[in-house]
């Protein structure tokens, strides 16, 4: 590959100190033509010989003095206890406008020394540090390419010339480095508790083995963890003797910190503590894998593409096989609600694996409860009872799910402890009043963002007292918020909804143990009572089974089934609406599960009809419309859809961003305030826009059965949040869809 080369950035480069950091650096700005002249300097003769050979620099002096004659920039690379040194002979020389760098682990003490050595020249110094550490060293291992996605972190001053930051940041990012600024003080805390601690503790921990164990026999069974573990103890022990008196005060700090840590886990297995040790290691373990999933994503995500995931959808196919959707999401989130409020511990089976599901799980650790899992859709929920939450050390991420957010709010105003819950782009856009004026007037005190958008702030230690509430629109969300709050309020609380919805609520608290009374459209519930942990299987989500019979409706020769629905009667709208359109649909083994009815469903290729939609239906397959938007472009006639509002406020304005995309396939949709009207025909291929919203991007992947030619959805990223094998079940059976450039 010819290698990148622009006009040279500065005259002359000279590089102090020629090992693996310095040398890298010399070489791989050489390389790229970034300087006219690069001129090493080292100590080590050989050092110089093998920097010259190998092509590192131009030239080498063994003189600090002689290499910087005429000098543009300066880098000092060299041990970080030898830069006040090697500061103290930079002050003595006449290096007119250069500027100073450096590539030292720790700042502070960089800093500290340079202003006292540098007086006026200072301001031309501009402190760095590359993180790029490797287990190989010196200049044989120097290589241009080492800095390529990593993080260099610049700690400028306030008295920091512009000139000579921007210069400097510019050579770094030559490199196609990361480059960040921060203070001196927080660079040196960060790389404490990242850096310096777990070097720490490896060379302390093996140190400590090696002297304890009388012949050293032990580490012949010291394989797995000790090695994992023990890795970086390999690393320069001088170079890190320096760090840590370099570091020293925000090492002591960290230190400190996770000493008590330590004393506490200590306790818990000297008591016996299991529940402790567990709620430590199954944080642990879900903060671990977030930092993979971060440290991975830097990896592979190249900074020139944005976090637009693309999904291109081959036209035409047909389906069969048999299938299993991942497990309802509404379902999924209750488990997790009810499982941490009750009494004893919740085994939970078919859940949700999808980032709404998971944002629900990390809130309630975030609260201090338990919860082992997910593991193939496995989860343990050692609840707290209803008076066991604790306060969140911060504010709680809900990510893109509504139903979270929600739910969550009226079990929050009911705590003793004060919340903040925020959300993704598209969750801050949310409508949320819906929830926060009834829950005031139950004695709730909740503040939100403009326009009564999240954030959510809710202070605790309120009275909250039952009210009988007329839900203005149909939504289970509210219900089930409010029914949640009366959990803890004086007096019943009741909920009346102008139309059914979903009531997953409703009959998990009952499997709770938890008595709700339903009378028509009002359900009620009172304090007083508790939860009593219970056994959930969870089925597969009929949100995500749309898709499929959608899919199989329209293809052509397609026949397929859906094992394990849940056919909750508040959820079927989907199944209703496809048959008065023509649908080919059977339930087959119908049966209960935990208190869900739940079947697997045949759907065949059929020819669809439009049909106008009748609006009771409309709360009953809320989710399923974009899909069934789908359905309708490919149906003989007119389909309308009316009373459907409320899609403009869910993950994106479906009705909007849906008319939008088939449009652009060159169907004919025109949006009305409150749905849609779409004339079935002809779908072309086309380029649209997911908006983050899950259910868009599915929909369109599905379309593409009927196009005519590709059909390319950008913003596919939040499919995982309700569906992550959306993907590999579509490759299953028979529609293809991939990610651009994996096809
Ligand atoms: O209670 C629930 O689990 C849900 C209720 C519905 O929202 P609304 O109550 O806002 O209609 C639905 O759209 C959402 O996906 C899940
Ligand atoms: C509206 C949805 O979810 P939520 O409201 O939980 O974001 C959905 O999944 O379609």
């Amino acid at each position: 590959m010819a290698e990148h080369r622009s006009a040279p950035l500065v005259g002359r480069l000279v590089v102090v100190g020629l090992g693996l950091i310095g040398g890298s650096f010399a070489k791989g700005l050489r390389e790229r033509g970034m300087c006219r002249e690069v001129v090493g300097v080292d100590l080590d003769a050989e050092s110089r010989r093998l920097a010259v050979q190998l092509g590192v620099v131009d030239r080498c002096e063994s003189e600090l003095a002689a290499a910087c004659v005429g000098a543009d920039v300066i880098m000092l690379a060299v041990p970080i206890l030898a830069m006040e040194k090697v500061l103290a002979q930079l002050a003595d020389l006449d290096l007119g406008a250069a500027v100073l760098t450096d590539a030292g682990s720790a700042k502070g003490n960089v800093v500290r020394a340079a202003r006292r050595a540098l007086g006026e020249r200072f301001a031309r110094f501009v402190p760095g540090h590359p993180i790029a550490g490797s287990e190989k060293s010196g200049v044989e291992a120097a290589n241009g390419k080492l800095y390529r996605r990593h993080k260099v972190i610049l700690t400028p001053l306030a008295e920091t010339d512009a000139g000579a930051l921007a210069l400097v940041d510019g050579l770094w990012r030559a490199l196609d480095a990361d480059v960040e600024h921060m203070s001196v003080e927080h660079h040196d805390e960060v790389l404490a508790a990242t850096s310096h601690l777990p070097h720490l503790l490896a060379f302390g921990l093996v140190d400590s083995l090696a002297h304890q164990s009388e012949n050293l026999e032990i580490f012949r069974y010291a394989a797995g963890g000790f090695r994992d573990f023990t890795r970086i103890a390999g690393s320069d022990p001088l170079m890190w003797h320096d760090i840590f008196l370099a570091n020293r005060e925000a090492v002591l700090r960290i230190l400190d910190r996770f000493r008590s840590d330590l004393d506490v886990l200590r306790e818990a297995v000297d008591r016996g503590d299991g529940h402790h040790l567990l709620g430590v290691f199954t944080r642990a373990r879900v903060a671990r894998e977030h930092f993979s999933k971060i440290l991975a994503q830097r990896a592979y995500v190249d900074a020139m593409h944005s976090n637009d995931l693309i999904f291109l959808a081959q036209p035409g196919g047909s389906l069969s096989g048999r299938i299993r959707v991942p497990g309802d999401k509404s379902i999924s989130h209750r488990s997790i609600m009810l499982g941490s409020l009750a009494e004893g511990t919740t085994e939970v089976e078919g859940f949700l694996e999808g980032e709404d599901a998971l944002a629900t799980i990390q809130a309630f650790r975030d609260m201090g409860v338990v919860i082992e899992g997910p593991h193939h859709g496995r989860v343990t929920v050692h609840g707290v009872g209803l008076h066991g939450l604790k306060a969140p050390a911060g504010p709680l991420y809900m990510g893109n799910s509504g139903t979270s957010m929600r739910l969550l709010s009226g079990l929050l105003a009911a705590q003793p402890f004060d919340t903040v819950l925020t959300g993704d782009p598209s969750l801050s856009k949310r409508p949320m009043n819906r929830v926060a004026k009834p829950l005031r007037e139950m004695g709730a005190v909740i503040d939100t963002g403009p326009e009564g958008r999240p954030p959510l702030s809710i202070k605790g230690g309120q009275r909250l007292t039952g009210m009988h509430y007329e839900m203005p629109m149909a939504s289970a969300q509210v219900k089930s918020c409010l029914l949640l709050a009366g959990l803890y309020a004086e007096g019943p609380t009741a909920v009346t909804e102008p139309a059914p919805t979903r009531d997953h609520t409703e009959r998990m608290l009952r499997g709770f143990g938890y008595p709700v009374e339903v009378q028509g459209a009002t359900a009620q519930v009172e304090s007083g009572h508790k939860l009593t942990a219970t056994h959930i299987e969870v089925p597969a989500d009929i949100s995500s089974a749309a898709f499929f019979l959608v899919a199989a409706s329209i293809a052509e020769n397609s026949e397929l089934v859906l094992e394990h629905v849940g056919i909750n009667p508040t959820r079927t709208g989907v199944i209703d609406i496809l048959k008065l359109m023509g649908g080919d649909i059977t339930l087959e083994n119908q049966r209960e599960v935990g208190g869900e009815p739940v079947a697997d469903i045949r759907v065949r290729s059929a020819r669809l009809k439009g049909i106008e939609i009748p609006e009771d239906l409309v709360p009953l397959a809320i989710d399923e419309f974009p899909v069934l938007f789908v359905a309708a472009a490919c149906a003989e006639g007119r389909t309308v859809l009316r009373g459907a509002e409320e899609l403009r406020v869910k993950e994106s304005d479906r009705i909007q961003v849906m008319a939008d995309g088939l449009q652009a396939c060159g169907v004919k949709a025109e949006p009305t305030p409150d749905g849609i009207v779409i004339d079935g025909g002809p779908i072309g291929g086309g380029e649209v826009w997911a908006h983050g919203d899950h259910r868009i991007a599915m929909s369109f992947s599905i379309a593409s059965l009927r196009a005519s030619a590709p059909i390319r959805i950008h913003d596919c990223a939040n499919v995982a949040t309700s569906f992550p094998n959306f993907l590999a079940l579509c490759a299953q059976v028979g529609v293809r869809v991939a990610r651009e450039g994996e096809q």
